[in-house]
C-alpha cells in the first residue's frame, strides 16, 4: 500500500494532503491549474522536501518527518514521467531509455536486456534507433514511459501524460496508456486536469483545490455525490445547495434554495433522499443543509408553461447551447443547454438530443421552461 501525508507551504500557498492507495492501483490526482498536483509529485519523488508528513510504500518509509527519514530522489524506486517528457534530443530512443540504467552503472548486458524489455512493453522496438525529433507526440510519450519503466519502479508518477498531445492523438494514446497501465499493474499516481482521464484510468480519484483534498472516491461517487460546484462542473451534473423545509413523506422533501448573490428570489425544489429510500439512512433534520444533484439528461425543456406530473418547473432563459457529441450506443447528436433560472441564481443544464433542440428551434436568450421529477433530484447530506 502507498500511504502519503504531505504538508508544505510557499508564500501564501498551503498544501496539505493525505491519502492511501492499494498496490497496483491507479490513483488520479485531479484539479485545476495551480491546485498543487505537480507539487505532490515532486514531493513524492523527493525533488522537493515537505515540511511534515510521510511517504510509505509497501511498508518502506521514503520520507518520515517524525522519524527524520529522508531517502534521496535517486534512491527512491519511483518512475517520473514529466509533462513535456524531457527526452534528450541528441540520444536515440534506445539511449534515452537506457540512460537511467547507465547512471546506475549496471552491467551492459542488463542494460541491453531491460531497455529491450521496456521498448517491447511500449511497442517501440522498431523505432529504437530514431531520435526524439523523428517521433510523433504519442511515440515520444511512450519513450518517456519506457524510460521510467526500465528502472522497474514500484511507483509510477505521471504528470499530465496526455497534455502535450493534440486532441486526436490524445484520444488514441489515452486508450493505449490505459491498456499499458493495466498490463504493468504498478502503483500509479496520474496527474490531470481532465475529468475524462479520471473516468478512464482511475481506480480512485482525488480532487484537489488550493492545495487541499476536497473529495476522494471512485468515479461513480463523484458523479452521484459531488461535494462542491467545482466537482459537479467537472463531472457535468447540476448541483444545488439548500435547506430542507418540509417532508412530504419519509423520502421526499422540499428544499429551499438560498437567495442568490445577484438578488434572485429564492425558490424550492422537491427532491428525493435517495440513500434513505435505498439504504434506510437516518432522516436529516429539518433546516439541515443538503446538496441536490440532477442529471442533465433528466431535465425536460418546454417552450410554453408545461402541464404534467413533474414536480419541479423552472422558468429561465437560455445562456448557451453546446454540442457535446453523441450519446452512448447511438449516433444521435447531443447538446447541452444551459439556462439561467428566473427564480434562482443557480444555472441549470439540460442534455437533449440535437434533433429535439432543432425541433424546438432553441436559441440563446430564448425563454424556456425546464422540468424534472422529484425522483430525479437526489438530495444528500
Ligand atoms: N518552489 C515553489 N516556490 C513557490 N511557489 C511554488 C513552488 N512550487 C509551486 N509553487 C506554487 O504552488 C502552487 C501549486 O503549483 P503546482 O505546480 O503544484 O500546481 P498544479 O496543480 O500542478 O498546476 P499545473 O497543472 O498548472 O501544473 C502554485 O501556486 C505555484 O505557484
Amino acid at each position: 500500500m502507498l500511504d502519503v501525508a504531505l504538508c508544505v507551504h510557499f508564500d501564501t500557498f498551503q498544501l496539505n494532503i493525505a491519502f492511501t492507495a492499494q498496490t497496483g492501483q491507479t490513483t488520479i490526482l485531479l484539479g485545476e491549474s495551480g491546485a498543487g498536483k505537480s507539487t505532490v509529485l515532486r514531493l513524492l519523488a523527493g525533488l522537493q522536501l515537505p515540511e511534515q508528513g510521510h511517504i510509505i510504500l509497501d511498508n518502506v518509509p521514503y520520507y518520515d518527518s517524525t522519524r527524520h527519514i529522508v531517502i534521496p530522489p535517486q534512491a527512491r524506486p519511483f518512475g517520473y514521467v514529466f509533462q513535456d517528457y524531457v527526452l534528450f534530443p541528441h540520444l536515440t530512443v534506445f539511449e534515452n531509455i537506457a540512460f537511467g540504467l547507465r547512471a546506475q552503472h549496471l552491467p551492459r548486458s542488463i542494460i541491453r536486456q531491460r531497455t529491450g524489455e521496456a521498448l517491447e512493453r511500449v511497442r517501440l522496438g522498431e523505432l529504437a534507433s530514431r531520435l526524439p525529433a523523428q517521433l510523433s507526440g504519442g511515440q515520444q510519450q511512450r519513450v518517456a514511459i519506457a524510460r521510467a519503466l526500465a528502472l522497474r519502479p514500484q511507483l509510477l508518477l505521471l504528470d499530465e501524460p496526455l497534455a502535450a498531445l493534440d486532441v486526436q492523438t490524445r484520444r488514441e494514446v489515452r486508450q493505449e496508456l490505459r491498456q499499458l497501465l493495466r498490463e504493468i499493474a504498478v502503483t500509479t499516481l496520474f496527474v490531470t486536469h481532465h475529468y475524462l482521464d479520471g473516468l478512464l484510468f482511475g481506480d480512485q480519484i482525488l480532487v484537489m483545490d488550493h492545495g487541499q483534498l476536497i473529495q476522494q472516491g471512485a468515479q461513480r461517487e463523484l458523479r452521484e455525490y459531488p461535494r462542491s460546484t467545482y466537482i459537479a462542473e467537472l463531472v457535468g451534473v447540476n448541483f444545488l445547495r439548500g435547506r430542507i423545509i418540509h417532508y412530504e413523506n419519509p423520502t421526499t422533501c422540499i428544499i429551499q434554495l438560498p437567495h442568490g448573490a445577484t438578488g434572485g428570489a429564492s425558490t424550492t425544489v422537491v427532491a428525493t433522499l435517495k440513500d434513505r429510500a435505498e439504504m434506510g439512512t437516518a432522516l436529516p433534520e429539518r433546516e439541515q443543509e443538503v446538496f441536490v444533484v440532477i442529471d442533465p439528461r433528466s431535465i425536460t425543456l418546454h417552450q410554453t408553461p408545461p402541464e404534467g406530473s413533474a414536480r419541479n418547473i423552472f422558468q429561465g432563459s437560455i445562456i448557451h447551447i453546446l454540442q457535446v457529441g453523441t450519446s452512448n450506443g447511438s449516433h444521435e447528436g447531443i447538446v447541452r443547454v444551459s439556462i439561467q433560472l428566473q427564480q434562482s441564481d443557480a444555472p441549470l443544464t439540460a442534455e437533449i438530443t440535437e434533433a429535439s433542440a432543432l425541433r424546438m428551434g432553441l436559441s440563446e436568450q430564448q425563454t424556456i421552461y425546464a422540468t424534472f421529477k422529484a425522483s430525479e433530484a437526489n438530495a444528500y447530506l
